[in-house]
């Protein structure tokens, strides 16, 4: 099976990234951590919680990181997310606790006590807790057998022209993270813009019939609504998910192994993930990105992971 960490802020896609990755039998979860980014820290910390405690995720310690990102102020996106972060759905009171233990410190340890290269780092929001536990203890960079993270875009942006909201709410985090020597696979809005949550996807999750179930449709059917008014897309772009189902199928997506690096200078181009497509990629190219997906075989394993949570009691 395969070993992640899931850094989160959910956030409505985020939380069927949670889902698929405990669903998934090819995937053991060891540990959730929250960061600021769609909404403050407190209240994606909550919405995690939240959907742990609808999909009766036990045993997997939840912890919560940076409460802003290092240099910038707080940005967050209630414009898509809603005020609470995840709106749409009731939201059950969560008897799940809290690890005491803050985020960075999580990562690190989880990291330090399994075998080298097993390890995959899953980041689905901002990179604020990915790159202070770099910072922290160094030798994760080495350990980590990839970072898998939903972020960035080579052609496309969503906070501006160019720029990605998980790159821009902290871009001095994303360029630590970028340029450390670990594998970093960057699923961008050019993948994730494919992962559209159609209406033959929603009957297919509908016919799961399962609270579970139920919890995503409303989701989704928050989603496709601000989505439409904020962004003028008729289905709603699934983009974190995208992440884990690499982590579980790399066939579910095409890749490119091409240099990639943040500007944190530019007047319009602050947070842009500029890609370098010229050939040939140097040898030493430690990043890659993804280009097509696959959206059945993709929806296929959302579809099965969510049945296969059932009914948790
Ligand atoms: N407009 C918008 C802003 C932020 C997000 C969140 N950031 C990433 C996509 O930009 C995903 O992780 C998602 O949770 C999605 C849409
Ligand atoms: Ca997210």
């Amino acid at each position: 099976r395969k070993k992640i960490i899931l850094d989160c802020d959910p956030g409505h896609d985020d939380a069927v990234a949670l889902l698929l990755a405990h669903g998934n039998p090819d995937i053991e979860l060891l540990a959730v951590t929250t960061v600021v980014g769609n909404q403050t820290l407190e209240k994606v910390t909550r919405n995690a919680l939240s959907v742990a405690t609808i999909a009766g995720i036990t045993g997997v310690p939840f912890a919560a990181g940076c409460d802003r990102p290092l240099v910038r102020t707080i940005e967050t996106a209630p414009s898509i997310h809603g005020d609470s972060g995840m709106d749409g759905p009731e939201q059950p009171e969560s008897a799940i606790e809290l690890d005491p233990r803050h985020a960075v410190d999580l990562i690190i340890e989880t990291v330090m006590a399994h075998e080298p290269g097993t390890v995959t780092l899953v980041p689905t929001a901002g990179l604020t807790n990915i790159a202070m536990a770099a910072r922290k203890e160094p030798r994760i960079v080495e350990r980590v057998k990839e970072v898998v993270l939903m972020g960035g875009g080579y052609h496309v942006g969503n906070w501006s022209a160019v720029a990605e909201f998980n790159i821009i709410i902290d871009p001095e985090a994303a360029h630590i993270v970028f340029n450390e020597k670990w594998p970093v696979v960057m699923v961008g809005l050019d993948l994730t813009h494919q992962a559209l949550a159609t209406d033959e996807v929603v009957e297919n999750i509908a016919k799961i019939g399962t609270k579970p179930a139920k919890f995503v449709l409303e989701l989704m059917e928050f989603f496709k609504k601000t989505y439409k008014d904020a962004q003028g897309f008729d289905f709603p772009p699934v983009h974190d998910p995208c992440a884990v189902a690499y982590v579980i199928d790399p066939s579910v997506m095409t890749t490119r192994k091409v240099p990639v690096d943040i500007e944190l200078q530019g007047k319009l181009t602050l947070g842009m993930t500029v890609a370098d497509f010229r050939a040939p990629a140097p040898e030493d190219c430690h990043t890659s990105v993804a280009v097509d997906l696959d959206h059945k075989k993709f929806w296929d394993l959302v579809t099965d992971a969510i049945e296969r949570i059932g009914e948790p009691t």
